[in-house]
């Protein structure tokens, strides 16, 4: 790649520059990579500048983590819940106290726009205070009722051991504090491995780890780009790592899963989805509008979550279309630190590509575009945009009713009845979200009842918050994230059984 190299003023952009990290981390160390290596993080808002270049891990750097994580559970995991809640708090207090530079790097690494960046700092503390609460709540155990009148049982929760969180690039911090969050409350260490794309907002927040008291080696962070095969597999093969908690694709979910089978690992896995939203005749237009670009043109399209199949009824699908176009006409695309900007770059060349060939392969199946340029373009060599896109006429023989195209290409396709509306939307090997608009309480109750997914919208766009169970059915995985659920699967019940004979 050709790069201007900019990361020496990188940290300059930071009101305090010692978060600008771009060494590794295990225990009190900060260090490079035993392989010598590193790569280059990349603006996605130009293409080409390089913000950060970072050590390229390998097994030997999973192996002293995961040591370090190893010797410092022998000792957290006997803190008490009330002091992890307390440190938990600090930490939460510390991570919006720097949300300003953690929402740069955000903006840098990712190339969301500043609100949506400073939005997801905002999501990351809400794990980091929720988490706080559930500490004590959550250590809870119970006394069983036994059978013979002699035994007395009781159940205690205990933190499962080190656990490995792998990231995601597009909420990078938010998916972070998702898993460390509860990883934490619970008593367990981590060893925490960024996407490449993404290490930087990683990075300053194990700095705030630090600074809020947490023992070195509570959590370690490991990064690579190149070589993420090697040290996933470390990784998923480490005996001493009890859990791995996985946001990332389908495909990556089962190599995991399937990596993590010769020592019976704990597994979270939130994977792909291929969200559908059915708008009924009946739906309120403008809170539909709302609903559908925010579920699909939030982080410019790349959530897990994002809408992926717009499926409207006949008789509001003119009106829809009108409205939709008119509105996405208003969504800037550009640098995220540009206040009028509304709309980011994608995070790669390639997620361009992926964009391009999915409106292509529409089109050639006998899709109208709608909205967007015609041809559709190929990457350019002025940062990784994708403009918004709208096409109707989307059928099941089209990429994009199977695959998520992670973008701003908004597909409609029309139908009749609501059993036509169930039976395409569950047409999926995937169900992570869904949405539905409608006024009418019997259908939303009928439909969401019978929809195929982990989470349903009502009348809305947005499905993440701390407190609600983030997760999927299907190929889309299992476990749930957040919630009262979420810390569980840091934990393990033992029963303690007493004879008092
Ligand atoms: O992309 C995955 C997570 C999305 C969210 O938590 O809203």
């Amino acid at each position: 790649m050709s790069a201007t190299n900019g990361h020496t003023s990188e940290g300059s952009r930071l009101k305090d520059p010692s978060l600008f990290n771009t060494k590794i981390v295990v225990g009190s160390r900060r260090l490079d990579s035993h392989s010598n290596k590193t790569f280059d993080v990349v603006y996605p808002g130009d293409g080409k500048t390089v913000i950060a270049t970072i050590p390229e891990c390998n097994a030997q750097d999973v192996n002293d983590a995961v040591a370090s994580c190893r010797e410092t559970f022998a000792t957290f995991s006997q803190t008490t819940a009330r002091q992890r809640s307390d440190m938990l708090r600090k930490l939460n207090d510390l991570t919006l106290a720097n949300i300003d530079d953690l929402a740069t790097l955000i903006v840098r690494e990712n190339g969301k726009t500043r609100a949506e960046a400073v939005a997801e700092v905002k999501y990351a503390s809400s794990f980091l205070a929720w988490f706080a609460n559930m500490a004590e709540i959550g250590a809870q155990g119970e006394t069983i009722a036994a059978a013979n009148p002699n035994m007395r049982i009781h159940t205690m929760r205990q933190p499962i051991g080190v656990v490995a969180c792998l990231l995601p690039w597009n909420l990078p911090l938010a998916m972070a504090t998702r898993k460390i969050g509860p990883a934490l409350a619970a008593g367990c260490t981590c060893i925490v491995k960024p996407a490449g794309e993404t290490p930087l907002s990683t990075l300053a927040f194990a700095e705030l780890v630090k600074r809020a008291g947490y023992p070195d080696g509570c959590v370690n962070v490991v990064t690579t780009l190149d070589n993420v095969a090697e040290v996933g597999k470390a990784i998923c093969e480490h005996k001493h790592v009890r859990k791995v908690s996985l946001t990332g694709s389908t495909r990556v979910g089962k190599l995991i899963a399937s990596q993590s089978a010769g020592t019976l690992k704990k597994l979270s896995m939130e994977l792909g989805g291929n969200s559908p939203v059915i708008v009924m005749n009946d739906a309120n237009l403008d809170k539909a509008i709302e609903g559908v670009l925010m579920a699909k043109l939030r982080t410019s399209g790349q959530t897990c979550v994002a809408a992926n199949r717009i499926l409207v009824q006949n008789g509001i699908h003119d009106k829809f279309l009108a409205a939709l176009k008119e509105k996405i006409a208003t969504y800037k695309q550009g640098d995220g630190e540009d206040d009028s900007v509304k709309l980011g770059p994608l995070i790669t060349a390639r997620a361009v590509e992926k964009c391009r060939a999915h409106v292509e392969d529409a089109l050639s199946h006998g899709a109208t575009l709608a909205y967007g340029p015609s041809p559709p373009p190929t990457p350019s060599s002025g940062g990784f945009f994708y403009p918004p896109t709208i096409l109707t006429n989307l059928t099941s023989s089209m990429l994009i009713s199977s695959e998520e195209t992670f973008g701003p290409v908004v597909a409609i396709r029309r139908f009749e009845t609501e059993e036509e509306a169930l039976e395409i939307a569950n047409d999926s090997d995937v169900g992570l979200g869904a949405y539905l608009f409608t006024t009418d309480l019997r259908i939303a109750a009928r439909m969401t009842a019978k929809i195929e997914t982990g989470m349903v919208g009502v009348n809305t766009g947005m499905l993440s918050a701390c407190e609600s169970p983030f997760g999927g059915v299907k190929e889309s995985g299992f476990g749930r994230e957040g919630s009262k659920w979420g810390m569980e699967e840091y934990q393990i019940i033992k029963a303690v059984t007493t004879d008092i004979s």
